[in-house]
């Protein structure tokens, strides 16, 4: 419906799309015009210039208007521009990622309370603790693995909440949700 009310008003420039799911195709034939479409997959971290934004374009777009749209979403955060496969994966891992992380560190934050801090306290400390472990990711470029063994102190307390987390089964909990994202986003 959207496609069909911005197609029968456009003189096309470029379409720039944030839909998930939708790959050039669907959008050239929604549009029934012969389009220049950049698709992009963006996130809400955009709001505060920390955005990690995936894009890809048709044959139409230049390689001007490709990095035109580049350089509008740079202003924002990062830009990576990948083929178009990547685009589902990319809603898992960063489009729709900062609500899981929001969960996390509202799940840090509840157990920190639990142990008495003040609520806005642990939120802070929460969230300064997953900006610097990013930060390190990106800085260092060390594996996060071997970031993790930084932490764990032989028989000490960063080791005995990693060995529950395994046990309740985290990482494959998160694997499995972006799984489950991706394919929704293949439905869509
Ligand atoms: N929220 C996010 O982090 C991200 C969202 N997106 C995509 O961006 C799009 C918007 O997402 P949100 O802002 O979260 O949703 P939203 O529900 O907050 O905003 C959608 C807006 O579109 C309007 N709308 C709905 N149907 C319409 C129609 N037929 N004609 C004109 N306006 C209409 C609604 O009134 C609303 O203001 C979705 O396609 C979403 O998948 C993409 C990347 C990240
Ligand atoms: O939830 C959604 O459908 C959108 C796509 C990526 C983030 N939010």
């Amino acid at each position: 419906m959207v496609t069909g009310v911005v197609s029968s008003n456009i003189v096309c420039k470029e379409i720039v799309s944030i839909a998930p799911g939708k790959t050039l195709e669907e959008l050239i034939s929604a549009f029934q015009k012969d389009v220049k479409i950049v698709r992009t997959m963006p996130n809400t971290p955009s709001m505060v210039c920390e955005g990690m934004t995936a894009l890809c374009s048709n044959e139409k777009a230049s390689e001007g208007e490709l990095e035109f749209v580049c350089s509008l979403l740079k202003s924002v955060g990062e830009v990576e521009v990948v083929q178009e496969y990547m685009m589902d994966a990319v809603v898992g891992v960063s489009g729709s990622s900062p609500a899981y992380v929001y969960m996390f560190i509202e799940a840090l934050a509840d157990g920190a309370v639990m142990e008495g801090m003040p609520r806005e306290m642990a939120y802070k400390f929460a969230a300064q603790a997953v900006l610097g472990s990013a930060k390190m990711v990106l800085e260092t470029g060390m594996h996060p693995g071997a970031l993790k063994d930084m932490v764990c102190s032989p028989g000490g307390t960063t080791i005995e909440a990693v060995s529950i987390l395994e046990e309740r089964g985290m990482r494959s909990s998160v694997i499995e949700a972006i799984r489950g994202c991706v394919a929704k986003a293949r439905k869509m």
